[in-house]
């Protein structure tokens, strides 16, 4: 379970007399709970991504806490760090290993042994669909392989809980069902607590148990799709999303 609390981040922009304070993150609260796949959903600029950085330790808010099945983050770092995979956009992956190599390679860089590692990959490519990737070199993976691999690699200490950044940037048709399916399995065969974010209605009418609604920098609604549906009055979630995300007035004609 990851609980967010008040999170603010600002950031220096510029130099000199022209630097300015940009305020990405302004007042982000949410809930995650285990054996449900919570959306970030937010326009672009909202503070998704810097929100998401905090929580899997890669920055240092301002002001507020993460709390990652009750560990502090800023106070236990390391055992914090330990319950949680990240998928950030940089999927880099070594091109001279193969999908496995790389995969318990990773695993080694976070205390597994080398045959508890070899072991995850098999549980691994069955959820993820890719057991004829595994011997093959990265080199030359297309966007869904490569997301995939990049995927296994961050579950391979079998971490409670899941962080992806816009995981299906750049994924054609086919690799975002495929990704959409391996989030189920994951949820519902080994109750993965999931936290991804996006700004597409459809990834999240189709995947989330609960969405969280950022904008400005700040949670703004936070429920599922139908309590969504129901608190802006609307029947549609694109328009749902715009009245909660900028106001009523956004609606108008
Ligand atoms: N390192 C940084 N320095 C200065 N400004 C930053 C930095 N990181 C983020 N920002 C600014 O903070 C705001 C929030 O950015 P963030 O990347 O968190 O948004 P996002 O919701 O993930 O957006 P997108 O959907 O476009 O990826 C933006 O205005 C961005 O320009």
């Amino acid at each position: 379970m990851i609980e967010v609390q008040g999170l603010k981040k600002g950031f220096r922009s510029g130099r000199g007399r022209s630097a300015r304070q940009v305020q990405a993150v302004d007042g982000v609260h949410f809930r995650a709970d285990d054996g449900c796949i919570t959306g970030l959903l937010g326009p672009n600029g909202a503070g998704k991504t810097t929100s998401l950085r905090m929580v899997a330790g890669l920055l240092v808010p301002d002001e507020g806490r993460v709390l990652v099945d009750g560990i502090d983050v800023a106070v236990d770092p390391q055992r914090a760090l330990a319950r949680m995979g990240v998928l950030s956009d940089a999927r880099g992956l070594y091109p001279r290993l193969t999908a496995r190599e790389n995969i318990v390679y990773y695993g080694r860089l976070q205390g597994v042994s080398r045959a508890a590692a070899l072991q995850r990959v098999e549980v691994l490519a069955e959820v993820l669909d890719m057991v004829p990737l595994l011997d093959r070199r990265t080199d030359g993976f297309s966007q869904g392989e490569r997301m995939k691999t990049a995927l296994a690699r961050a579950l391979v200490h079998d971490p409670a809980n899941i962080i992806l950044d816009e995981p299906t940037n750049g994924l054609d048709v086919l690799a975002t069902r495929a990704l959409r399916e391996a989030l189920r399995r994951l949820r519902d065969d080994e109750g993965k607590c999931i936290v991804f974010s996006t700004h597409i209605m459809q990834e999240v009418q189709r995947l989330c148990d609960r969405v969280v609604v950022v904008s400005a920098g700040r949670t703004v609604a936070d429920g599922s799709v139908d309590e969504l549906l129901q608190r802006s009055g609307q029947a549609d979630f694109e328009d749902a999303f715009v009245h909660l995300a900028f106001g009523p007035e956004a609606l108008a004609p």
